[in-house]
Parts: structure tokens; sequence; C-alpha cells
């Protein structure tokens, strides 16, 4: 349908329930779940989630996807924690492997090009060569990570697509030090990009637990006055503004349910203890600024593993906040989704 609003890419669409997760749920959790908890997985099952192409190997099932709603009518990713680091190396011809995944993601968009299809561009990179180019790794990596991200948002510039950067959340980007330098980096990807029209903005909160909106300020925030999603979204727009990037968002609401959450500290991210499902995707966002609220990360898949000796072992998985065992990262972690269903608010 034509957009007969601000422009908003999900207004006048249907989100698609993603059969990825919807099988995890089915064949991974719901056979071990009471009869009343198996009935309210089965729900969670039905929530629009996005996909994420963590893999080259997974974008034929974007293919999948997409046929299935047309009939119906993402380096070295990480590169600051352990724990969920990128498919790809670029001392192992890293950045034309990266544009290769690209590429055909791009084919399968524009084989589907009746299917309106929302990217979020690469969760956790960009935010890292604002905060981490202490960490080696992070600045061996910068100009990959800053030309595979070009590519992508020159080939992905498609009639059907809606892109949104990712630009972690309050408690990353958001504390005063880094606010200021997170928009020049995004204004300068968006401009060395020749400011594509399918770029809407920026992602935020993706794979986090931060509140939309919260009373008071959670005392694990302390020195960071954007404590929440709505306060850090509304600092970064005058400021990505005034660089030419006119930018709307989106914001992850998979794991935000229960707040204040139980971290020790706001740097904790790895499967935070006490979290539940929270707001399901809407366009219902009493901002002008925020286009949707979505669920980015499919709670129940881990964050990293708890196991000491494996070598995506990230300490942040083995704090007192995280819960454990853990398995590997991307893999189902069944007490964490179950976690995440108890606490759901709404509940289910
Ligand atoms: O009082 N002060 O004045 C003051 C000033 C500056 C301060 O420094 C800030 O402290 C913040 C922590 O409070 C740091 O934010 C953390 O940075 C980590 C990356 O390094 C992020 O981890 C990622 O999280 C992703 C999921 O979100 C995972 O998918 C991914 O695997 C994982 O790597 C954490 O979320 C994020 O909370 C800032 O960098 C840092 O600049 C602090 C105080
Ligand atoms: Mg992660």
């Amino acid at each position: 349908p034509a957009t007969t609003n601000s422009g908003n890419p999900f207004s006048g669409y249907q989100l698609y329930a993603n059969p990825y997760y919807s099988a995890e749920i089915f064949t991974s959790a719901i056979p071990s779940l009471t009869s009343s908890l198996a009935a309210k997985a089965s729900s969670v099952a039905k929530v629009p989630s996005f996909v994420w192409l963590d893999t080259a190997a997974k974008v034929p099932t974007m293919g999948t996807y997409l046929a299935d709603i047309q009939s119906q009518n993402a380096a070295d990713r990480d590169c600051a924690a352990l724990a969920s680091n990128g498919e790809y190396s670029i001392a192992d011809n890293g950045v034309a492997n990266y544009k290769a995944y690209i590429d055909s993601i791009r084919a399968q968009i524009v084989k589907y090009s009746d299917v309106q299809t929302i990217l979020v561009i690469e969760p956790d990179s960009l935010a890292n060569l604002v905060t981490n180019l202490n960490v080696a790794k992070c600045a061996n990596a910068e100009s990959a990570y800053l030309e595979c991200v070009n590519y992508a948002l020159i080939q992905l510039n498609l009639a059907n697509v809606a892109m949104y950067l990712d630009a972690g959340h309050a408690g990353w980007l958001g504390w005063s030090a880094n606010l200021q330098p997170a928009a020049t980096l995004f204004a300068n990807v968006y401009k060395n990009a020749s400011s594509p029209a399918a770029v809407r903005g920026l992602a935020t909160n993706v794979a986090n637990y931060n509140a939309w909106t919260i009373g008071t300020c959670p005392s694990y925030t302390s020195g960071d006055s954007n404590c929440d999603e709505k306060l850090y979204v509304n600092a970064i727009a005058p400021l990505l503004e005034a660089a030419g990037f006119s930018a709307h968002f989106i914001t992850d609401t998979s794991r935000n349910g229960v707040q204040p959450t139980q971290q020790n500290a706001w740097g904790d991210w790895c499967n935070v203890i006490g979290t539940g499902f929270g707001v399901r995707p809407t366009t219902d966002t009493g901002d002008t600024l925020e286009d949707a609220f979505v669920w980015v990360k499919p709670g129940g898949e881990c964050d990293g593993t708890s196991d000491t000796t494996s070598s995506r072992y990230d300490a942040h998985c083995g704090y007192s906040d995280a819960l454990q065992p853990a398995p590997e990262a991307g893999t189902w972690f069944e007490a964490y989704f179950e976690q995440l269903l108890v606490n759901a608010n709404p509940s289910f």
C-alpha cells in the first residue's frame, strides 16, 4: 500500500511472525512446559520478530520467508565482546565475503520486490566504533566495518526496503561523553553512502533490556541522564538532524518487560536474570520520532555461554546477574525463555 502518512515504513503493513523463532519455541520449549505455560509459549511464537542473518547460510531462508509473505502477500561482528563474534575474519577475505553476503540479501529482496522488508544493520558494530577503539580487535576492524556498512547501505537502498542502523542503547551511547561522537559517526556513515532514501534511521536497545520510558532512573544508570530509550532517542535525534541525518527510530522491546532490571551494572548485557518479554510490536509509540516498538532479539536465544572453557566465553556471561548455566550465543536457552515467559509484561 502507498504510504499515506509520515513515511513510517511500518504503517499500513502487517508484521510477519518469524518461522525460525516459532520452530525453536515449538521444538525446544513447548515439549518441556506445563500445559498453561505451553499455551503462553505458543502465543509468543506468533509475535513478529526480526530474523537474524548472522550467517550467510541463513540468507536463502530469507527467500523462503519472503515467498511465504508474498504468497500471503549483517564482518567481525561485535569486535568487543567474545561471545557472539562474526562469521567472517578480515584476515581471511572477510570484506569480500561480507560483500557477497550483502549481494545475496539484495538478490532476495529484488526477487520479492513487492514485499516490504525492514532491515536492522549490523547490531553492535558501529556502536563499538564509538566506545571501543581502545580494543585492538575493534581498532583493527574499523576501516573494514565502515567499508562493509557503506556497501550494505548502497546495495540495499531499494524501494521496498527500510533500513535502521544499529545504535546501541541509552546505557551505551546515551552517556553525555558518547552522544555527540555517536551522532557524528552515524551521520557520516549516512552521508558517505550518499544519504540513501531507504535509510530511515536508527535501531536502539537491540538485545538489551532498557525501558522505553521509566518514571525513576534506576540506580545503575546514575551519571547518565538519558536513563531510558525515549530520552536517548530524543537526545540524539537533534544532533543527527544538525549533522544532516533526519532520523527516525525503532526500539527493541523483546526483553524489557521488567523495570527496573536486576543488572548489577548497566554494562551487564549477557543473559540478565529477572527479565521478561516486553511490549509487543506496535507503531503506537506516542512519539513522532519512534516509528515502532519491535522485537529484534529473539528472546530465548542465548547471548553467550557461561562455560569458562569455551573459546567464545565472555566474562559478562559469568556475572552474578547472568543466568547460568548458559549455552553458546545464538543457541536455544530454555531456562531463559521460561524466565522471559513467566515475567512477561504485558503477560501472555
Ligand atoms: O559515569 N560516567 O561518566 C561514565 C562515563 C562513561 C562510561 O562508559 C560507558 O559505560 C557503559 C556501561 O555503563 C558502556 O556501555 C556498554 O558497552 C558495552 C560494549 O563495550 C555494551 O556491550 C554490548 O552489549 C550488546 C547488547 O546491548 C551485546 O550484544 C554486545 O555483545 C556487548 O558487547 C553494553 O551493552 C553497554 O552498556 C559504554 O561502552 C561506556 O562508554 C561509564 C560511566
Ligand atoms: Mg550479543
